[in-house]
């Protein structure tokens, strides 16, 4: 008889240099049912998950205890490779696709099929061809489980972002012996609308059996499609609800040990005209989220959404004004002219930004919260130095600013960690963004731009990070460009917001214009309704 459970983990503890972040959790998941892993930023929802994966991380830093149950049988999974033979598979992130390359060869990587070939039959496998037809045959079958229409040849490289997560999900479930199946956080590069399809999809796999394991700081996705919920806290077991009993409160409440109050809307509408930052025709060249000749311009002191679909460009903005990724236009602040393509210029000119992409140009991993939260300061704008020995063409780092300051930024944003000297790669990710927001303010922006601000952050930690852009806009007057794809957040924040479609700017709202309006400009359709009109 089959078991009842799919997968067990059983009184699992991990140890990392000393500090217990797993103090016995288990978790267990039914075969075809979605069951979702919540759990406030550092609960111990990733580590959990390496566990599972057999990562290098887990087993170099030993400290472990506990089993894991597949099917009814004990098993060790010391390698990401058993976990992947035992039918256990992952749907990242960030996209691992290979843009060159097309859907079903990105589908079939390192899993192709192969046929014999004159030579091969007399030199021997090694030099067998690609069964292309039976490779495309797999391919379509799992994207038609999925409901996507899309042609399977097709290059990855030009495909929206919303697609790109669908054929990281084809890889996995073409995979024959896939059992279980865990989202990280699989929605939160996805605008709303996007977000129904992956969810929908997702109903469609468990149907069929696929246990799936749901990993997601946006608690409305639980409620819509989970058949129970584990509640982490701390390292340990607070909760296990089901779909019946769930509501947004309880699991809020367990997560944080508290009411969680919702954010509301506080949005305090422009008074101010003058104009902060201006855009003119900018174009960015960013792979997936190109901006062609916008124009846009920002008003001192308002807080200025960006919301659009994935892939529409809304990203490109703030790092083509950063000079992160190659732009042309012109740029001004107030009157003068912005150089282009610069990012130490921009920081000069008080402009400071916290990238959606904290891995790739967020954080010194191996370095500690403080330097972290200090550095650019230090590097660009000479801040936090003191004089050696009262020389002062010697400058050197003034420890005990530093120090203070990184205590007051832990403190107001809530970073949870052991202290300001705590290396910065052993946060949680959650923990990590708070740190980049830190980084940023402590450059003492006059315009701040944000993107994905409250990406894999939880509910309580959200409303906090929300709370303070408020608060450095109305009490400091600090000028705030919010990139989100979550409209909900920017509606409860912003004075205006700016919908991005096809790379310019469809239509400005107000956060309170009707849901339609939201609707037309992000499918590119206001301007026509404009014109109708
Ligand atoms: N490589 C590591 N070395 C040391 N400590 C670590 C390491 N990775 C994680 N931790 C610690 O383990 C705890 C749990 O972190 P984990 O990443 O599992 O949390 P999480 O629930 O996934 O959080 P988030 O929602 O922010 O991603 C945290 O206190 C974190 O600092």
């Amino acid at each position: 008889m089959a078991a009842e459970y799919l997968l067990e983990m059983n009184n699992i503890v991990k140890d990392y240099f000393g500090n217990k972040v797993l103090k016995g959790v288990t978790i267990k998941v039914r075969p075809g049912e979605i069951h979702a892993l919540v759990g406030e930023n550092g609960a111990g929802k990733s580590t959990l998950m390496n566990i599972l994966f057999g990562m290098p991380v887990i087993y170099s830093t030993g400290g472990i205890k506990g089993e894991v149950v597949l099917d009814g049988e004990p098993v060790a999974i010391e390698s990401p490779k058993t976990a992947m033979n035992l039918g256990i598979g992952m749907v990242h992130q960030e996209f691992m696709l290979l843009p060159g390359f097309t859907i079903t060869e990105n589908i079939k990587l390192n899993r192709e099929t192969t046929k014999h070939n004159p030579v091969s039959k007399v030199l021997g496998d090694s030099l067998k061809s690609l069964d292309m037809p039976s490779m495309r045959k797999d391919a379509q079958k799992a994207l038609k489980t999925l409901g996507m229409n899309v042609d399977d040849w097709l290059p990855v490289a030009g495909l929206p972002v919303g697609y790109m997560q669908f054929i990281e999900i084809a890889r996995e479930i073409d995979k024959e012996n896939i059992k279980l199946l865990v989202f990280d956080e699989p929605t939160a590069v996805l605008a709303e609308s996007e977000a129904d399809k992956l969810l929908d999809a997702m109903k469609i796999l468990a149907a069929q059996g696929i246990a799936i394991l749901f990993i997601t700081h946006r608690l409305d996705e639980v409620l819509a499609v989970a058949d129970s919920i584990t509640v982490l806290r701390d390292g340990a077991n607070v909760g296990f609800i089901t779909h019946e009993e769930a509501n947004l409160e309880n699991i809020a409440e367990m997560m944080i040990g508290k009411n969680v109050e919702r954010i509301v809307q506080t949005a305090k509408g422009v008074q101010n005209q003058e104009i902060a930052l201006s855009i003119r025709n900018m174009s960015v060249t960013m792979p997936g989220e190109m901006v062609k000749n916008i124009n846009l311009d920002v008003k001192r002191g308002e807080i200025l959404g960006l919301a659009g679909l994935a892939g529409q460009g809304k990203i490109g903005v703030a790092n083509g004004v950063m000079g992160l990724y190659p732009a042309t236009g012109e740029i001004y602040k107030g009157k003068s002219l912005l150089a282009l393509n610069n990012p130490k210029k921009a920081i000069q000119s008080k402009l400071a930004f916290v990238s959606e992409d904290r891995r790739g140009v967020g954080l010194l991993l191996d370095t500690s919260i403080e330097m972290n939260i200090m550095m650019t300061n230090m590097q660009i704008r000479g801040g936090f130095l003191k004089p050696f020995l009262g020389i002062k063409a010697i400058q050197m780092a003034d420890d005990k600013k530093i120090r203070e300051h990184a205590l007051r930024m832990i403190k107001d944003l809530d970073i949870r960690c052991t202290g300001p000297t705590q290396i910065t790669r052993r946060l949680s990710g959650g923990n990590q963004q708070k740190v980049c927001v830190a980084r940023a303010l402590t450059l003492e922006p006059e315009i701040l731009f944000v993107s994905e601000p409250t990406r894999g952050i939880d509910i309580g930690a959200k409303k906090l990070l929300l709370d303070l852009l408020v608060k450095l806009n109305r009490e400091l007057g600090m000028t705030i460009v919010v990139t989100s794809s979550e409209l909900s957040e920017l509606r409860s924040i912003c004075d205006r917001i700016a919908v991005v479609y096809g790379g310019t700017i469809e239509a400005i709202l107000s956060p309170t214009a009707p849901d339609v309006n939201y609707g037309l400009a992000m499918a590119g359709k206001y301007s026509d309704r404009e014109a109708a009109v």
